[in-house]
């Protein structure tokens, strides 16, 4: 069977008339420099769920990411987004992605408001200057995040974790109905991460479907409807959150060190770092 008759397939299990899933993995494989990465990962991300990719340092997690995205090439398996092949993919103003780290602007000075109006550039069919709707939607990403105080200040002036509250204000300003976020609670103190963790609560009730790149679950746990957990570029569970264990458990934890990822690959049966919980 072709990968596109498996597409067609998940699409009809789905049910007549229902959306096409966010989006649709079959078999991907990733190699840098001919090095596989990741050896053939399946993965259907259905409308409106909410979804943490999981694992330890090195297991591919951004990898995968970033081939669901098309930032990486497949070596080979295929990717479609809202029902379409990734290559034919044009509609970039539904998906809000939040990198890891504020890089645009680089040493240039750019406001708060400024950074988060550049999410809307996606949008917009043509050159023309920012309609009243387009500043009421910047307005709304920055109350969202609880920015407004902050919109004129230097986004260079900014914490970790104020800079990682722009960077989901950018991705909301294009009103997308997708979100992919790569670590957003890495390096963020416990106020901010209450900010984040309100503002993808919100983006939850209205409906968005969300995947985030996370070490651990931590403070988003609540807020997962699903994990898929990778360990050397392969899918080792896909089902309900595992919790953290360890040292990982403990509160603040930042996941900075390194994880025992040669005996994951001796083991790729084995979940380190993670308790499953049973399912009842
Ligand atoms: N640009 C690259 N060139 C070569 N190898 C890379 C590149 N990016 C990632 N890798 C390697 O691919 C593997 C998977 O890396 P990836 O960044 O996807 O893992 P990760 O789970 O996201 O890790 P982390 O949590 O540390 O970000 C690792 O062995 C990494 O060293």
């Amino acid at each position: 069977m072709t990968a596109e008759s498996v597409a067609e397939r998940a699409g009809a299990d789905s049910g007549p008339g229902s959306a096409p899933p966010a989006f649709l993995v079959r078999n991907a494989v990733v190699a840098y420099d001919r090095v596989p990465v990741l050896h053939g990962v399946d993965l259907t991300v259905p409308r409106g769920q909410v979804l943490a990719i999981l694992g330890p340092n090195g297991s591919g997690k951004s990898t995968l990411m970033k081939a669901m995205l098309g930032i990486v090439p497949l070596v080979s398996g295929s990717v479609e987004v809202h029902g379409t092949p990734l290559r034919r993919f044009r509609d970039w103003g539904r998906i809000g992605y939040v990198p890891q780290r504020l890089t645009a602007g680089g040493g240039v000075p750019a406001t708060v408001r400024e950074v988060v109006a550049s999410g809307q550039i996606a949008r917009r069919r043509r050159l023309r200057w920012s309609a009243p709707s387009d500043r009421a939607a910047v307005d709304e990403a920055l109350d969202a995040l609880d920015l407004a105080g902050m919109a004129r200040s230097s986004v260079h002036e900014l914490s970790g974790g104020q800079q990682q509250r722009v960077l989901i204000a950018r991705a909301l300003a294009a009103r997308p109905d997708t979100f992919v976020m790569d670590e957003p609670m890495a390096g963020v103190d416990s106020e901010n991460q209450r900010a984040l963790a309100a503002a993808i609560t919100a983006l939850r009730e209205r409906g968005s479907t969300i995947l985030l790149v996370l070490h651990e679950s931590g403070p988003l746990e609540p807020l997962l409807e699903r994990g898929v957990a990778l360990s050397g570029g392969r899918v080792v569970h896909d089902g309900p959150v595992p919790r953290p264990s360890g040292a990982c458990a403990r509160p603040g934890h930042d996941h900075v060190h390194p994880h025992a990822d040669a005996e994951a690959a001796a083991a790729p049966s084995a979940l380190p770092e993670f308790e499953v919980p049973r399912r009842d």
